[in-house]
């Protein structure tokens, strides 16, 4: 069953008397126990994807349309309830980490207490239970003597331990969703691998959703069951992960993979997709992959294609793929 239904959800950012479309139409849905990856390059529109969802938008952004309909009808649209629905909801059943650990933890205050701070904001308990709890979580997400380290700052952390201290604070609650924005950009190779299986054995654990934002194709390919391609606030594919890394149809996941060590055609160096993901204020006027897409043709310049079912749960928004053109490089 689906836990989360996300529909037509547009998020627009208002600056300078002009209307910027960071999300515009987006729909998935997240099925229980299972990790979606939504993909694209920076300023495509993920995070302001994910924190649509957690309602946490801020001036000049504006959720204009769309609903998020989470747990079936249980619980119902998440757009539209109230800040003190929203705030039970947060953490509790949909928790959130990011890239940057320090930006979520306190410098001054000691880890532990942290991670007591996340259970006692949601379930009550008597003290010394939180505090053994907090120490469970932290050999839970592999913090070694934790009884010890359960006293020390922060700084006193490498950065993927700092992370490891993030993930012990949104599974405190054992959050039925876990959206995971880029966690493992800052890290180094190695550590990154680590918090991947990390996050696959809480998933196990915990029964858990993971929506996990990310520019990495290889972490999708390690991490996803189902991958959504974004660029410039539109999905421009969507797919199961084997289907849509054995027959990627759009160009620009074409592209992304393609721009993947080992793969694509030049083998000496790495290919690029040229160009830039272009500002909101300056999306192009058809397509908005159109001034960077290898095979655009007249129409692509003009008009929007729409995301179609080209073969099942195989969704794909191209002109070209949908009139079954081949791709011929321009
Ligand atoms: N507070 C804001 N005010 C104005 N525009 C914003 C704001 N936040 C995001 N945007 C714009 O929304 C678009 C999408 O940004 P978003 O951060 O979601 O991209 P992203 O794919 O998550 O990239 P990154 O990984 O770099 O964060 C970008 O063009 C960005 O400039």
């Amino acid at each position: 069953m689906s836990l989360l239904r996300v529909s037509n959800i547009k998020t627009y950012f208002y600056l300078d008397g002009l209307e910027l479309p960071a999300v515009d139409d987006v729909s998935f849905t997240l099925e229980e126990n299972r990790t979606l990856a939504v993909i694209g390059e920076s300023g495509s529109g993920k995070s302001v994807l994910v924190l649509s969802i957690m309602k946490l938008v801020d001036y000049p952004g504006k959720i204009i349309e769309g609903e998020a309909i989470y747990d079936g009808n249980v619980k119902g649209d998440l757009l539209m309830m109230k800040e003190k629905q929203m705030q039970k909801i947060r953490g509790n059943e949909i928790a959130m980490i990011y890239q940057d650990p320090m930006s979520t933890l306190n410098p001054l205050i000691p880890v532990g207490k942290q991670i007591e701070e996340a259970l006692y904001i949601h379930k009550r308990g008597k003290k010394q239970e939180i505090k053994v709890r907090a120490m469970q979580l932290m050999t839970e997400v592999g913090i070694p003597d934790a009884e010890k380290r359960y006293y020390d700052l922060p700084k006193q952390f490498s950065g993927g331990m700092r992370q490891r201290i993030m993930i012990a604070m949104a599974i405190a609650c054992k959050p039925r969703i876990l959206i995971a924005d880029e966690p493992t950009t800052a890290l180094d190779v190695t550590i990154q691998a680590e918090i991947l299986d990390l996050l696959k054995k809480l998933q196990d654990e915990n029964q858990m959703s993971i929506i996990l934002n990310t520019h990495d194709l290889g972490v999708v390919e390690d991490m996803a069951h189902d991958v959504c391609v974004m660029y410039c606030g539109k999905i421009m594919e969507k797919a199961p992960k084997e289907e849509l890394f054995s027959h990627p149809m759009n160009p620009y996941t074409i592209g992304l993979i393609d721009c993947m060590p080992g793969r694509g055609e030049t083998k000496e160096r790495l290919n690029v997709i040229e160009g830039y993901v272009p500002h909101p204020s300056d999306f192009p006027k058809g397509c908005r992959f159109s001034n960077r897409c290898p095979y655009a043709v007249g129409k692509c310049y003009e008009e929007v294609p729409d995301l179609v079912e080209i073969t099942p749960e195989h969704y794909v928004r191209c002109f070209l793929v949908e009139e079954g053109i081949p791709l011929i490089k321009k």
